[in-house]
């Protein structure tokens, strides 16, 4: 299978449109990578569309958002395109990986490693903010340049950093319930320990708030979506997040739902609204 190509998994009729599951040779990783697209129905009847992408968190897939956010209906309605991807390269067996669920397997935090066993394999941050974007414009009707990130958790923190890192690849930018100060945090600093090494010096850079603190903007607005019942608040810190951004001018939504907790219940209650934002500024 050469790097450019994919291959399909599965395909299902969804909506007018058609929900797939491919993988490819990823060169960012060295692996296999497992991604999933959904196709609206303006797709499917030739036009080119804006691609909405997903990243997911600890123990996710690339199948989770997929199946239980419920987010087909309305993409379909919006004539936007959902891509999803996996949460870390498989199949290396590196000494670790499989230790905990919070720290290798399914835990690659959106970064590129730089410390061994890691730095060969997981580089998630090149494989979202670019490989995945090329490899989807190159075979799938997505429009270049109309590119909408979002996420939930490991997967927030990932939208938030990737887009502050990279804004020219993003349009649009939103995470629910992200860990938004994971240098701060027990999940964080043991990925980011693992991945990055010792010095705290070089987490800062994939940090959402010290990228901020550090002159790092997004040029839009973006939204947040908080549960106020979620299990996983102290991990999370948004009130950090909205505290980074005030300081730095960068306008930020940041919604605090009471009674919500960290699970899918909550993404499908509120993803519809992120869609409608990443539609809005998309479409632009
Ligand atoms: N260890 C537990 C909890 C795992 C969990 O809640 N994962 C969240 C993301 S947490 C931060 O990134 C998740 O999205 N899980 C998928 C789901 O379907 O809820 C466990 O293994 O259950």
């Amino acid at each position: 299978m050469s790097a450019s190509a994919y291959t399909t998994r599965s395909t299902h009729a969804c909506f007018g449109g058609v929900q797939g599951f491919y993988s490819h040779a990823s060169g960012s990783t060295g692996t296999a990578m497992n991604f999933a697209v959904y196709q609206p129905p303006q797709a499917l009847a030739g036009a080119r569309v804006p691609a909405l992408y997903y990243l997911a968190g600890l123990t996710c897939t690339e199948e989770t958002f997929v199946i239980k956010a419920g987010a087909q209906r309305l993409a379909a309605e919006l004539g936007l395109m959902l891509v999803t991807c996996d949460t870390s390269p498989r199949g290396l067996n590196l000494p670790g990986e499989a230790e905990s669920w919070d720290f290798g397997l399914a835990a690659g935090f959106y970064l590129d490693a730089t410390v061994a066993p890691w730095a060969p394999h997981y580089r998630m941050g090149s494989y979202v903010n670019a490989e995945l974007p090329a490899l989807i414009e190159a075979h799938f009707p997505a429009l270049p340049g109309r590119r909408g990130l979002f996420g939930h958790s490991m997967g927030g923190h990932g939208a938030l950093v990737s887009a502050l890192r990279h804004p020219g690849v993003w349009q649009s930018l939103s995470a629910l319930a992200p860990i938004s100060h994971p240098s701060a945090v027990p999940w964080g600093q043991k990925a980011f320990r693992g991945y990055l090494g010792d010095d705290p010096a070089a987490w800062r850079a994939y940090d959402a708030c010290e990228l901020l603190k550090a002159g790092a903007r997004f040029p839009g607005p973006v939204l947040v979506d908080q549960g106020l019942g979620d299990q996983f608040l102290a991990q999370l810190q948004p009130d950090a997040l909205e505290a980074a951004a005030r300081d730095a001018d960068q306008p930020l939504t940041l919604r605090r739902h009471a009674g919500y907790d960290h699970g899918y219940y909550f993404i499908q209650t509120f993803v519809h609204d992120h869609l409608a934002h990443h539609a809005r500024l998309l479409k632009d």
